[in-house]
Parts: structure tokens; C-alpha cells; sequence
């Protein structure tokens, strides 16, 4: 369709020169000769005035070729995909290179796309790197939907993620919790008049978690014979999350010319096998301990022994899924915890309202999944810091593959989609004063205290996120026991670091913060 709308700007402008030429209009006023400088506007013009006609939306202007790509080079597509809403609409088009691309931005076209138009966008478009990354949609969340996608999802949710499983696992989040707690009270103990770094125990406490979880193993270190060297826990933790974050956004320039594919892009190959070989070693050698530690066949203790037990998967498959649940539960979590942490700690009167909230409720109770119910305010705290701080701003790009109807304009198969979470959520006709985080915002009849999708930030229909339980539990009983335990001040400054880094919505730099125990007696840990 692209070449398309090009081979049709270029015809026309031929033949427009060529009608100029013939009708001797080239005596055209001094500075409006006709070359190509002049031809180039307006061929361009016409080729983006095709082009929304075919695809639908209207399309934002770029530059022949490349397209909107030189305006998205900040790596912050979500807030430029805002920014062109204000301006263009909830629905408009992009071109990134070669491909088409629409971009939804409000609650009622991405719901559309999602949930009723579903069965036309269901399949994946991913990078190079995204595709090496997933074993080509070897992953739950990166599969295109289809046999795979609903077997690997129901083993997710069977043995992993779904409501009973999530009970089983009830012990882990606790320690998770106690431990992060523990932790801070010592390093108050030894630097009394410090901040604190939130993430550090936090990330830690998750990725144990994430690998008990997932593979029944809380290593130390382990040797990885293949690259000839020790890894400590937090190695296994950079080769496992950081890296693959970081690769995930990796840019290859390829991606957006198909048609180059042929020439070498050396840097990029080079850093994304070094990534890839690093932790299918480190994988394999976890596997590995794993099985050798089973007392048998029939033991099933984690989503890696279910896996096995299911004799439906390739190695390379298992590896896959299996990885994927140590990142996914390694995150997001993580990244919507310290932002709510963050505004609570820089707005002393709603996390007051919190604590009492708290207060009434647990009384000399530490906070528990069990109480989470009876807490709406702290309910609303986590809704509203996914809604301001979304931490999959950009829903993992789908494709139609066959024509359909988006908010009322035409999606030719092929083109790709965009669904900007940040957007929908930051939408001034739907959120009042949306910039604000107001968790008191979601205390109103309309919404229901335990509706968990408020916000569009786990997305909606068929693809909505596996985790949003385990991630609700972890994150809602943390941010309640960090406020029982302490009171939270932001350093000084910190207001406003809000950079951001990664696909996830990471805060760049961790959130700094003075805290005071309520009360001087830790003895419930
Ligand atoms: C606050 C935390 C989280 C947020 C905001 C979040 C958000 C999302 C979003 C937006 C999607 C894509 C939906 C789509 O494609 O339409 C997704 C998918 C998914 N998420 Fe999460 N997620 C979170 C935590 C987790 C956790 C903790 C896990 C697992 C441990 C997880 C596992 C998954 C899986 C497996 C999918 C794929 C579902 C499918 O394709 O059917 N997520 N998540």
C-alpha cells in the first residue's frame, strides 16, 4: 500500500510536469521555477493526502521516505503520539519508513480495537529484535493469537498466574514484603539520617520471587560452564531483565526498510547475539539445576516443572516461556510500586488519609491479601499511579491482517497499530486536570471498588494481561505495609526526577526518600 500511494504521488507529478510543460506554464513567475524543489512539497503533500485516503485517519505529516520516523527518535513514542492527539485526533497514521502504522489514543477507539475488532488485529508485528528475543512469538504476550497463544496462556493461568495459584504462592508474596521491610529498618538502623532507595530491596525481593516462581531456585550464584565464568544473583538479574529490557528497544534501522535488509547492520547483530547467547547460557544452566534437583517426574513445584509435565514443548519453547515469567514478574511490578511510593511520599496528606484508612481497618494487623478488600483508598492509590505513571505505555504492536474499521476510518491489512495506553490514560476529555495524580478521582458510584481494569493499563479483551492479579496483590499489600510501617519523605529535589527509561515506564533514577517508623516497635517481622 505504501509503495502504492508513492508510485501514485510520483505518476501524478509526472504527469503534472508534464501538463505544466506542455500548457508553457513554466514561465512561471522569478523563484517559482519549476524544478524539483517546488515539485517536492507538493508531491509530498499529495503522497500523504493518497495515503490517508487509503489507510484511513489522518495522517501526520513527515518526510518522503522516512516518514514520521527523525520526529520519534526520543524514544518516548508515547508522549509524541499524545502530543500529535491533541492535535489530529484519537486516531491518525504514521509512517515509520516503509510501513503504515495507526495510532490510537483514547479509551473509546483503543477498547474498539481490542475488544470488538479483536478477530482482524490479533497477530503481532515485532522488531528484529523483539523477534530473536521471543524464539520468533515463542512467549505467551508476544505469540500471535492462535493454538499457541490460547495453550501457553491457559498453562500461564493454570500454574502460574490464575486465582489459585496465586493463593498457593500467598507465603512468597509475604516474605517478599517482610523481607523488603526488614530491610529497611536496618539500613535506617545504620544510616539514620539517609535516604532510602526503595528499588534496591524491592527488585530484589521480586526477582527472588519471579525465580521461585518460576523455576523453584533462589541461587546464590551459579558457574555457566559455556561462558566460563561465575554469576552472582545480581549478574543473573542483569543477564535475565536489564539486558533483555535494554535489547528490547534496540533499534535496528532494518525494521523500517524491509527492502535493506540485505545490508549489514554489524553494531547491532554483534550486541544482540551477545545478549541472546549470554542468557540462553545462564537459562540453560538454571534448567538444568532445576530438573537435577526434582525429587521426580511427578513433582511439581513450579511453572517449569508444569511445563515439562505437559510434554506438548520444545526445549527452545519451555526456555521461552519459562523466561518470560521471570521478566514479566520481575517489572512492571516493580515499576508501579516505587511511582506510587513516589507520590505518596511527595503528597504527606493523602498518604496521611492511606495510613489512617489502614489504621481503621488492620488495626495492629500487618496488612495482608486478605484485608486489600476492605481498603478502597489504597485500592484507588494503585489505580490512579497506573493511570498517571502507565507502565506498558505502548501496547506490543499488533498488525491487521485483514481490512477493517477503526473509529470509523478504514485499517487495510498489513497496516500496523499502535494502541497508546499512556494516551487513553492521559486523555483530557475523559480525565479531569489528567497530569494531576489524584487517586480520590476513582471514589466515585461509577466505578466498582475491585474492578481491576479502571484504567486501560493492563489492557482489554482477549489479550489482557495474565499477571494483573499477581501484580495487584504484590504491589497494593507493599505500598500498604510500607505506609503502615513508615512515614515517607521525598528528598529534597526529587519532585522533579520523572525521567523515565525503558519500555516499561522505569523511573531513570530511583526514588529517594526519609523514612520515620510509626511506631518504634518492629518486633512483628
Ligand atoms: C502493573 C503491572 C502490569 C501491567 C501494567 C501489565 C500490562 C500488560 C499489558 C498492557 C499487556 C498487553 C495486553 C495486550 O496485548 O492487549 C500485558 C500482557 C501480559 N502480561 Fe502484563 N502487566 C503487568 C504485570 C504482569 C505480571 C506481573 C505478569 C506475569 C508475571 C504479566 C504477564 C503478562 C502476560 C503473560 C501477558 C500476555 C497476555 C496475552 O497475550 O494473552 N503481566 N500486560
Amino acid at each position: 500500500m505504501t509503495f502504492a500511494s508513492v508510485a501514485a504521488a510520483i505518476f501524478t507529478v509526472f504527469i503534472l510536469i508534464k501538463f505544466l510543460r506542455r500548457s508553457r506554464v513554466s514561465n512561471l513567475p522569478p523563484g517559482m521555477n519549476l524544478t524539483l524543489s517546488t515539485l517536492l512539497p507538493f508531491s509530498f503533500l499529495l503522497y500523504l493526502w493518497i495515503d490517508s485516503e487509503m489507510c484511513g485517519g489522518v495522517a501526520v505529516p513527515g518526510f518522503p521516505l522516512i516518514g514520521n520516523l527523525l520526529q520519534l527518535k526520543d524514544k518516548k513514542p508515547h508522549q509524541t503520539f499524545m502530543k500529535w492527539a491533541q492535535i489530529y485526533g484519537p486516531i491518525y497514521t504514521i509512517k515509520t519508513g516503509a510501513s503504515t502504522m495507526v495510532v490510537l489514543n483514547s479509551t473509546g477507539v483503543a477498547k474498539e480495537a481490542m475488544v470488538a475488532k479483536y478477530s482482524s488485529i490479533s497477530n503481532r508485528k515485532l522488531s528484529k529484535a523483539l523477534t530473536l528475543l521471543t524464539s520468533n512469538k515463542r512467549m505467551v504476550a508476544m505469540s500471535d493469537y492462535g493454538e499457541f497463544h490460547k495453550m501457553v496462556k491457559r498453562y500461564i493461568m493454570t500454574s502460574l498466574l490464575g486465582a489459585n495459584a496465586q493463593k498457593q504462592n500467598c507465603g512468597i508474596r509475604e516474605t517478599l514484603i517482610n523481607n523488603v521491610v526488614k530491610y529497611l529498618y536496618s539500613d535506617l538502623k545504620d544510616n539514620p539520617n539517609d535516604v532510602v532507595n526503595l528499588r534496591k530491596p524491592f527488585q530484589a525481593e521480586l526477582f527472588r520471587l519471579a525465580m521461585k516462581q518460576a523455576l523453584n531456585l533462589e541461587p546464590e550464584s551459579i558457574y555457566v560452564e559455556e561462558l566460563g565464568k561465575e554469576f552472582s544473583k545480581e549478574e543473573i538479574f542483569n543477564v535475565l531483565v536489564v539486558d533483555p529490557m535494554m535489547g528490547a528497544i534496540e533499534v535496528d534501522w532494518r525494521d523500517f526498510f524491509p527492502y535493506l535488509r540485505w545490508v549489514p547492520n554489524r553494531t547491532f547483530e554483534i550486541r544482540l547475539k551477545r545478549m541472546l547467547t549470554r542468557r540462553a547460557a545462564v537459562m540453560q544452566v538454571l534448567i538444568t539445576k532445576r530438573k537435577n534437583s526434582r525429587q521426580s517426574e511427578e513433582e511439581i513445584s513450579c511453572y517449569l516443572d508444569f511445563l515439562l509435565s505437559q510434554s506438548t514443548l520444545s526445549d527452545e519453547e519451555i526456555m521461552s516461556l519459562v523466561w518470560e515469567a521471570v521478566i514479566e514478574a520481575s517489572d512492571t511490578t516493580l515499576v508501579t510500586t516505587e511511582w506510587a511510593m513516589f507520590e505518596l511520599s511527595k503528597n504527606p496528606n493523602k498518604q496521611e488519609r492511606l495510613y489512617r484508612e489502614i489504621q481503621q481497618v488492620c488495626g495492629s494487623e500487618k496488612v495482608t491479601d486478605e484485608h486489600l478488600s476492605r481498603l478502597p483508598y489504597l485500592t484507588c492509590v494503585f489505580h490512579e499511579t497506573l493511570r498517571r505513571h502507565s507502565p506498558v505505555p505502548i501496547v506490543p504492536l499488533r498488525y491487521a491482517h485483514e481490512d477493517t474499521q477503526i473509529g470509523g476510518f478504514n485499517v487495510l491489512a498489513g497496516s500496523e497499530i499502535a494502541i497508546n495506553l499512556y494516551g487513553c490514560n492521559m486523555d483530557k476529555t475523559q480525565w479531569d486536570e489528567p497530569d494531576e495524580w489524584k487517586p480520590e478521582r476513582f471514589i466515585d458510584s461509577k466505578y466498582e471498588q475491585m474492578d481491576m481494569y479502571k484504567t486501560m493499563a493492563f489492557g482489554a479483551g482477549k489479550r489482557i494481561c495474565a499477571g494483573s492479579l499477581q501484580a495487584s496483590l504484590i504491589a497494593c499489600t507493599a505500598i500498604g505495609r510500607f505506609v503502615q510501617e513508615f512515614e515517607w519523605r521525598l528528598k529534597e529535589g526529587e519532585e522533579a526526577n520523572v525521567v523515565t527509561v525503558q519500555l516499561t515506564n522505569l523511573k531513570l533514577e530511583p526514588m529517594l526518600a526519609y523514612i520515620k517508623p510509626r511506631s518504634t516497635n518492629d518486633s512483628c517481622l
